[in-house]
């Protein structure tokens, strides 16, 4: 009795299915689980089937696509991007080509400042075509799951603006969103003598972002010039309180101690952590919160030194790597090249690398038990990649290695038939 699955992935030369119950921490990243000549089955937008060649045998398929020897993963998962923004930043590309730092741009109004002036101006729908834009892009790049901030507006009705994009987003893109209320990104002008009474009105939307469901997640930017520890500590035992998991912008220039404060929470993740401290990181390892860490932004920002990836996977923390896709301080879709960051600045191994953009990535946004992993029974997000194996993405850079990305059994990008490996 033959098999029937709509869909069926032959040929594979590796197929990294990432199986993991539960994020993968320290030494345990190095595991990559994986199948090399195998097949998946796809049926109503699920795996069905994951075998070895010759299981293919008792199987007729409605389709085939012979992946020719290729790489197959998992759809990419992207854990922290700022994606619904109007405006551009290409001017401030000279004040940091002549040195002004980050933080100085934004004390003289401009960087996420600047944003949010274009942001504040630009119409919900304006704001929805140009994330679906880059959206495109990000799923042209392999990117099936990802997580998306508000935190341009920086006022009521500017922050709800950007939550409803992102919930219009969620409910029309292939890619799977999730929404995080970052309103406490930066002070704007209007509160710059009170930041306090600023984050108290932020509080104030927090309940009817839960009671609309406009967010799973609450971020805030802990950072010299924009909110304290303190503050930090208070804005977000209020969000946890009200049911938000917690995420934050931790010592990502300077090492203020916000990672102590994300492990001391019990944040779903703790992001950036250039500046993370030995304490910070031991105490990252004791918890379960995610490190996710942005190598691009690192580079963008014309920084030497980069988080103590390898001292945090040896001290046993989880980690997960992301864009940081914004105008601002990572203006990127592109997640590929995060690998080779990862690999040369990072100093991750490939497989390290592969589970921080799978499993982990996934459980850092709430979506482990849904994407991240090709698993029978779970959706069939995956990418047939221009590439021999695994070791191939980190190493070639700078260009989209995607073949087909498959999403829910759906074939949504597809660049090539023939392999240039
Ligand atoms: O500059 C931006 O627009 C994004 C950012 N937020 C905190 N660090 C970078
Ligand atoms: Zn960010």
């Amino acid at each position: 009795m033959k098999q029937h699955v709509d869909l069926l992935l032959m040929n594979i030369g590796q197929l990294l299915t990432m199986e993991s119950i539960g994020p993968k921490e320290g030494k345990d990243m190095q595991e990559l689980v994986m199948l090399e000549d195998a097949v998946v089955g796809i049926t109503n937008g699920k795996v069905v089937l994951i075998g070895e060649r010759e299981s293919e045998e008792g199987i007729q398929a409605a389709e085939v696509i012979d992946c020719q020897g290729k790489l197959v993963s998992p759809g990419l998962v992207d854990p922290h991007t700022h994606v619904v923004f109007g405006g551009s930043r290409e001017h401030e590309m000279a004040l940091k080509q002549q040195g002004v730092p980050y933080l100085e741009i934004l004390k003289q109004g401009g960087g996420i400042l600047s944003t949010v002036e274009h942001t504040r101006q630009a119409t919900e729908d304006h704001l929805y075509e140009k994330a679906y834009f880059h959206l495109d892009r990000m799923l042209s790049h392999g990117v099936t799951t990802a997580e998306i901030k508000s935190g341009y507006g920086l006022d009521v009705e500017t922050e709800l603006k950007q939550l409803k994009v992102a919930k219009r987003l969620q409910q029309n893109h292939p890619i799977d969103l999730v929404s995080t209320f970052l309103g406490a990104h930066a002070i704007p002008h209007e509160y710059k003598d009170d930041p306090q009474a600023f984050l108290d009105e932020m509080v104030g939307m927090l309940d009817l972002i839960k009671i609309e469901e406009l967010a799973e997640f609450v971020d805030i930017f802990t950072e010299t010039g924009v909110f304290t520890v303190e503050q930090s500590r208070d804005y977000l035992t209020r969000a946890q309180e009200k049911g938000f998991g917690l995420k934050i912008h931790a010592d990502e220039i300077d090492p203020l101690g916000g990672t102590e404060l994300a492990a001391d929470l019990g944040a779903s993740s703790a992001d950036h952590l250039v500046g993370a401290s030995d304490e910070g990181i031991k105490k990252l390892a004791e918890s379960k919160t995610i490190a996710v860490l942005l190598p691009g932004t690192t580079f963008y920002l014309g920084k030497e030194t980069f988080a103590r990836a390898r001292k945090m996977i040896d001290e046993g923390v989880r980690v997960a790597l992301a864009t940081d896709f914004n105008p601002g301080s990572c203006p990127t879709e592109n997640i590929q090249l995060i690998m080779t960051f990862a690999a040369l600045k990072l100093n991750m191994s490939p497989e390290e690398i592969w589970n921080a953009m799978t499993v982990n990535a996934a459980y850092a946004i709430g979506r482990g038990e849904q994407a991240g992993q090709v698993v029978v029974g779970r959706q069939a997000d995956l990418v047939i990649w221009d590439a021999p194996n695994y070791q191939y993405l980190p190493y070639h850079y700078g260009v989209n290695h995607v073949n087909t990305v498959i999403k829910n059994g759906q074939i949504v990008s597809r660049r090539r038939e023939v392999s240039e490996t």
